[in-house]
């Protein structure tokens, strides 16, 4: 039996928002207030689909956020587990730490009282529990209980609701990720099993009557299921649930089990066994049918029809040339859409998450109403359309009968049956797409399935397309207009209003700024913004963009972001700490006013600490001391005795390798160590070339933004050329190639590859004009030639990789290497001092540097 070890793990921590935190402390507050100071506090939520408790937030050891402990649902396994399927408080005045039941608080914060309530939606969803710590405090009586439990009910419930979907959709979406990274059938059984907590067994039917049963660490030995394929032949569902084994599987060769409970999907005769009851509550029956949908079209995967295929190339056409009117294009994707699936109605709904309001853009079919916005709910907190839901669930929904719908509202009297999709952008749920039928029960899950993946499309296509930076753009300026009104700083710090957003920083979702889009969300939901940030990457890879979305979407995005660049401080440190600290007049030659730093300006808001490694040792430990301390920063001006507090998160940036600074005694190690806690890095570009595509459509919408009339068509040789560069200036260098393409060598807006060839050749002169102190007086290929045995991978490999010498050098230094040899590159390897033996090896590093140029042109 081959073993395997499980690949699949899910994030043990679920981040909670400063939101939520403080909904909770507001209610602990309270409570304490009334019942005395000794109770402490966890809240726990049902994880549905892995059938345990959740903690998800305690008070009562100092840090708030515990790791994510989870307790079995088992009602006899604690009191917490029990008291979720129960109606009513569960209260204990004198607990025993010695039964069973209290193993989980015994092991960790020995209650001698304790107290659970229930928050219960359709059921119950999560619990808060309350314990007395120390017997001759607690004030709590049994007549309060209900009190307790009413107040629990009325604060949290919308929370834990929130929670509860956004825990599913947490879990769901690390499950979607994972199944589409691992395919295999010994996947899926440890994903069902991880789910489940149950032993499963896949049986899979290979060909005529042999099977496969697998089961999570490998494979099992084929056998003859006939009897239980032809028992479940006449079920007409695809996917049941069944206690019924023992009778199905008695005769057949198949083990029986009287434990044994079945998940059976039948599409493509593959059944799921799951040793053990799975406990079939509504929501887990949905949460496990969501699952085997997604694996069955793993099993399954078909080719993507091609209608689809055609009708994403024309949404990408289309979005790309078209005016770029948002609501043109809106109308013009739902006219398309909608008879494309086969409905008869659409609606498209933009969300404003801001004034949490729809506002609906367009529609298509017959409506006699007009379009109209809509807070997303009414003042008894519920949703005020379908379209509402979909945006509190950001999950699709699917309404088989208007009529019955308690969300539904009439918007025109043909409609009978309804989907409703979020559209998201990065997670981010940017409106939501629905289409309706004269039908009743038209749609199926199936169709929903198939409306979020356009919606998904529609999400990408428009991201791609700038159309939203367009509406971010507009929104910004508008912003920016009123800050620079209220802040006036001095040539090296400012203030900058929302320059980038998530909606800006260009990145394919699934590529490799999927990390960073990571970071920045992890670090921003982590509740935690005292946190100091590094953010590194090579020069114009994104450093600021990065750090402006961190701030943007972060509580502390309401007021501006403070910049400052240590770049052109010329390394004198009474300048840097007046930068930092600001001085008080005449405390160094040169200071004539009070000067205020960038840390006290930053109070309340961000500060970024561009080029950190430029700051000298003298002012780093400075610096360090003020890192060292929370939220509340305290530190004196240059010169002066008072000590100011500011309340500032620090971000610092580097495009240099901070630990060469340290060993070079240029940078403090403890200042290193301090930064290097949460770091994000940007990939370079040449290591995110799927990125490519994107950022040239990003930057051609910009660009036709400033010419009026103008729509640019790109070419896909183009873009395979751009992709075949290496970019050593990242994504500032690729703009510059493009607009230079765009000025200089396009004609009635067309990007071809000849276009894109002679900008990129221009770049590379550029390039190999700058001053490389190994070329000053004669070229750097005979400098090579002259350095004897190895001078290639001393002289150039090296420095290339460390980016000493940039890509437009290395491919300046082959084609004259070319040149010199007629063509050859055993002479030009030989001439540089590349051994015989190392010759493959030179080969391969011209080609993996994209440096290998064709050699035919140099024979002649
Ligand atoms: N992910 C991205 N999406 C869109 N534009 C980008 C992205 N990354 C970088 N850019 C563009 O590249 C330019 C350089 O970005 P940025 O200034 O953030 O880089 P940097 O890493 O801070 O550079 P430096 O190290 O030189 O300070 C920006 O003007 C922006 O237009």
């Amino acid at each position: 039996m081959q073993s395997v070890t499980a690949p699949f793990q899910f994030e043990s921590n679920l981040a909670l928002p400063q939101q939520e935190i403080d909904v909770f402390q507001k209610f602990i507050h309270e409570i304490r207030g009334i019942y005395g100071e000794d109770w402490g506090f966890v809240f726990d939520i049902k994880d549905n689909i892995s059938q345990v408790l959740r903690c998800i937030y305690s008070d009562t050891h100092d840090s708030k956020l515990l790791p994510l402990g989870h307790i079995p649902i088992a009602a006899n396994l604690s009191w917490r587990s029990m008291a979720l399927t129960m109606q009513e408080p569960l209260f204990f005045d004198s607990l025993d730490l010695d039964d069973p039941r209290s193993f989980y608080l015994q092991r960790t914060i020995r209650p001698r009282q304790m107290a659970v309530f229930q928050i219960k939606a359709d059921a119950n969803i999560g619990l808060v529990s309350m314990f007395g710590l120390k017997e001759s405090k607690v004030t709590i009586r049994e007549q309060d209980l209900a009190s307790i439990q009413h107040r629990c009910q009325e604060q949290l419930l919308v929370v834990f609701q929130k929670l509860s979907w956004r825990l599913e959709q947490h879990v769901m979406d690390q499950a979607t990720r994972a199944i589409r990274q691992q395919e295999t059938p010994i996947f899926i059984c440890q994903l069902f099993n991880r789910l489940l907590e149950l032993p499963v067994l896949l049986i899979r039917r290979l060909n005529g009557d042999t099977y496969q049963a697998l089961n999570q660490s490998g494979l099992e030995d084929d056998f003859d299921c006939n009897r239980l394929l032809f028992n479940l032949k006449d079920r007409e569902q695809q996917v049941f649930f069944t206690a019924e084994w023992q009778h199905i599987t008695k005769d057949s060769s198949f083990p029986p089990d009287q434990t044994m409970t079945g998940i059976v999907f039948k599409p493509g005769n593959t059944i799921l066994l799951c040793k053990g009851v799975v406990r079939l509550t509504g929501r887990t029956k949905d949460n496990i049918f969501h699952y085997i949908e997604q694996i069955e079209k793993l099993l399954k995967r078909k080719p993507v029809p091609i209608s689809t295929l055609s009708f994403l190339v024309y949404l990408q056409h289309w979005v790309r040339s078209q005016d770029r009117d948002i609501n043109v294009i809106f109308q013009h994707l739902i006219d398309t859409l909608v008879p494309f699936l086969g409905a008869d109605f659409g609606t498209l709904a933009l969300y404003s998450r801001e004034q949490n309001r729809l506002m609906f853009v367009s529609q298509a079919g017959e409506f006699t109403n007009p379009l109209k916005d809509l807070p997303l709910v009414d003042k008894n907190g519920e949703p005020t359309s379908i379209a509402a839901h979909v945006i509190r669930m950001n999950k699709p929904y699917l309404v088989p009968d208007v009529r019955k719908d308690r969300y539904y509202r009439a918007f025109n009297p043909a409609i009978r049956s309804e989907i409703c999709a979020p559209i998201r952008v990065r997670g981010e749920i940017i409106g939501v797409f629905s289409i309706s039928s004269r039908e009743l029960h038209h749609f199926h899950q199936l169709e929903l399935g198939k409306l979020l993946f356009y919606c998904d499309q529609i999400g990408i296509a428009l991201l791609q397309a700038g159309i939203l930076d367009k509406a971010f753009t507009e929104t910004e300026e508008a912003q920016k207009q009123a800050q620079d009104v209220r802040f006036g700083f001095d040539q090296h710090t400012h203030a900058k209003e929302v320059q980038y957003t998530f909606g800006n920083l260009v990145g394919h979702p699934q590529g490799a700024m999927r990390a960073v889009f990571d970071a920045i969300h992890k670090i921003n939901n982590s509740g935690r913004e005292d946190l100091n940030v590094l953010i590194t990457g090579e020069t114009g890879c994104g450093k600021e963009m990065v750090s402006f979305a961190l701030h943007n979407s972060s509580q502390r995005g309401k007021k501006p972001m403070v910049v400052t660049n240590f770049a052109s401080f010329g390394g004198d440190p009474n300048l840097i700490q007046s930068e930092l600290f600001g001085h008080e007049k005449g405390s160094f030659s040169g200071a004539t006013n009070r000067r205020i730093g960038c840390i006290e300006q930053a109070h309340e808001t961000t500060l970024l600490i561009d080029e950190v490694g430029d700051i000298v040792p003298s002012v780093q430990i400075k610096l360090l001391r003020v890192l060292q301390q929370g939220n509340n920063k305290k530190f004196q001006r240059l010169g002066g005795q008072d000590h100011i507090s500011s309340n500032v998160r620090v971000l610092a940036a580097t495009h240099q390798n901070l630990w060469n600074l340290v060993e070079q005694g240029k940078f403090r190690e403890d200042l290193f160590y301090r930064l290097q806690t949460l770091v994000i890095r940007i990939p370079p570009l040449r290591e995110r070339l799927e990125d490519i595509p994107l950022l040239l459509t990003h930057f051609c919408a910009r660009y036709e933004r400033k010419v009026a009339g103008l729509k640019i068509q790109t070419s896909n040789r183009a873009v395979q050329t751009l992709q075949d560069y290496a970019w050593p200036g990242n994504v500032r260098q690729l703009e510059a190639v493009i607009n230079r393409a765009l000025v200089m060598f396009s004609e009635n807006g067309e990007l071809t590859e000849e276009a894109v060839k002679r900008s990129l050749a221009a770049e590379m002169r550029h390039a190999a004009s700058g001053p490389p102190a190994q070329q000053s007086g004669t070229s750097l290929f005979r400098q090579v030639c002259k350095g004897g045995e190895n001078a290639f991978w001393e002289h150039i490999q090296k420095p290339y990789r460390n980016h000493d010498l940039t890509h437009g050098q290395l491919v300046e230094l082959v084609r004259e290497a070319l040149t010199e040899s007629k063509g050859s590159y055993k002479q030009a390897a030989a001439a540089m001092g590349v051994a015989e033996s190392d010759y493959n090896r030179f080969l391969d590093f011209l080609k993996n540097s994209r440096a290998k140029l064709d050699y035919r042109e140099f024979r002649r």
